[in-house]
């Protein structure tokens, strides 16, 4: 067989990995594929900048069009990240016949149809585990593993620099700024943090899980977006006293609809989870993605969802079912879009609340804030008191409710003499203590 050739798009803290791979076990991706593999070029944007891997002089170029629009390139690597010129080279690529392996989440929870598209017209594979939750192999698990049986929710922990925050909050009670400047230190963070802490790398992610789980197309715009840069020591503190832990956690779930098909809610945002939860323990920048499904119930993946070297390991799993996919001269199932379903809006998603809040110790407050709840239509599960007098506080956990009608109830406190203050609100997964 003769040797397949790869091209290397960007050689950063994913691709200098990727490209150390390639060449170190060289022997052994021969023997799986069933080819040699040969590394056809790698494209950078400065020929002299400093990189984690020697990478053979000649084998470097400024040039990625180039690079891509060469017809002795079977299999194009994408790990420059953003949308452009990630786009239209990976679009290149295809149509000039190789099949393509990336790791840009970011394109593909925005454009990824277009890219579908192009794949399956040019009869080429598309491949993109390392998009979510770098190394943990979760993507082919809901592809092809799950593919007999009905998804009905992920939940997932799916970006590194988020959780290290968390973490470091709740275990050595850092500050944000301190524990996110360690986090980019470690290479867990995007090229701009915001994407992090704000929530769009998991919103992408959660995209792309929706997606392939509901057998839908749904865009990181669909999936409702909150980071973590609200949350506050006292956020922490408080879910500390209800035996749980405060996660940024990606949802995608199938929630029925009255009179139709059952819908997908997609949403980013932090909540409280008890410490007893799988997803709890989860620490520093690692991944966990937990999946309900009909007739296997409840799974969990877990590791490293950042960083050069395992998200290369996902990318290199890729390459070689794509390269063996080339060597049969076959391709992978496609995108499976099929099932068509809508979005819940998030105002309509039922979830429950843990709200804290700092109130006057006085006859009347606990009926005037259970009132509250009352009128609008959400149940109490829980109240306690801390604190006497001018430190008196309030932590009610809420039954399920619409997301509406928990905000409306928060909103309406927020509006009471009596409350001085909302100190936290956090929405709930499990049952807290
Ligand atoms: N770093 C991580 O932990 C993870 C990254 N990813 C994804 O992997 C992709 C790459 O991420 P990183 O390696 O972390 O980014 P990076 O910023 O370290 O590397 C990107 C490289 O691409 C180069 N580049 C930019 N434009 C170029 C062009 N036109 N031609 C050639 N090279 C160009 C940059 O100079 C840089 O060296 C992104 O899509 C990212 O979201 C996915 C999972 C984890
Ligand atoms: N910045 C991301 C990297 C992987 O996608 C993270 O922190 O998880
Ligand atoms: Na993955």
């Amino acid at each position: 067989m003769r040797p397949l050739k790869v091209a290397v798009l960007g050689c950063g803290s994913v691709g200098s990995q990727v490209v150390r791979l390639l060449l170190e076990q060289a022997g052994d991706l021969a023997a799986r594929v069933g080819a040699p593999i040969e590394l056809a070029g790698v494209a950078v944007r400065r020929l002299d900048a400093p990189r984690d891997v020697d990478v053979p002089p000649d084998l470097l170029t400024t040039d990625a069009q180039g690079l891509v629009a060469r017809d002795d390139v079977d299999v194009v690597v994408e790990v420059i990240g953003g949308i452009e010129p990630a786009r239209g080279l990976i679009l290149s690529a295809l149509e000039n016949g190789a099949s393509v392996v990336t790791a840009n989440k970011a394109l593909l929870a925005e454009d990824g149809a277009t890219l579908f598209e192009a794949a399956e017209k040019a009869g080429r594979d598309l491949y993109y585990e390392a998009a979510v939750a770098g190394a943990i192999p979760i993507l082919r698990p809901l592809r092809e593993s799950l593919a007999g049986d009905r998804v009905t929710k992920v939940m997932g922990i799916v970006n590194g620099t988020t959780n290290y925050i968390l973490d470091k909050m709740d275990t050595q009670g850092s500050g944000f700024d301190e524990a996110l400047a360690e986090a980019q230190e470690l290479g867990y963070a995007e090229a701009d943090p915001t994407a992090d802490v704000e929530g769009f790398d998991a919103a992408a992610k959660a995209a792309i899980l929706a997606s392939l789980a509901f057998h839908s197309r749904v865009t990181a715009s669909d999936v409702h977006r909150e980071g973590i840069s609200e949350v506050t020591a006292a956020d922490v503190a408080s879910a500390q006293a209800m035996g749980s832990v405060v996660k940024l956690l990606a949802i995608a779930e199938l929630r029925s609809v009255a009179g139709g098909d059952d819908a997908v809610s997609a949403r980013v945002h932090p909540v409280m989870i008890p410490r007893s939860h799988p997803l709890a323990s989860v620490r520093e920048a690692f991944n966990a993605v937990f999946v309900e499904s009909e007739a296997a119930g409840q799974l969990m993946f877990y590791g490293r969802g950042a960083g050069g070297s395992p998200t290369a390991s996902a990318v290199l799993g890729d390459l070689v079912t794509v390269a063996r996919n080339v060597v049969a001269g076959t391709k992978g199932a496609g995108e499976s879009a099929y099932a068509d379903r809508a979005m819940l809006p998030m105002g309509e998603t039922i979830t429950r609340y843990h709200v804290s809040l700092d109130v006057a110790d006085k006859a009347g407050v606990l009926a005037a804030v259970a009132t509250a709840f009352a009128d609008h239509g959400v149940s109490i599960q829980t109240v306690r008191q801390e604190g006497r007098d001018a430190d008196a506080q309030l932590v009610v956990v809420s039954h399920e409710a619409t997301d509406a009608q928990l905000a409306a109830t928060v909103e309406a406190l927020r509006g009471m003499d009596i409350v001085r203050d909302v100190t936290s609100v956090m929405r709930v997964e499990g049952e807290l203590a």
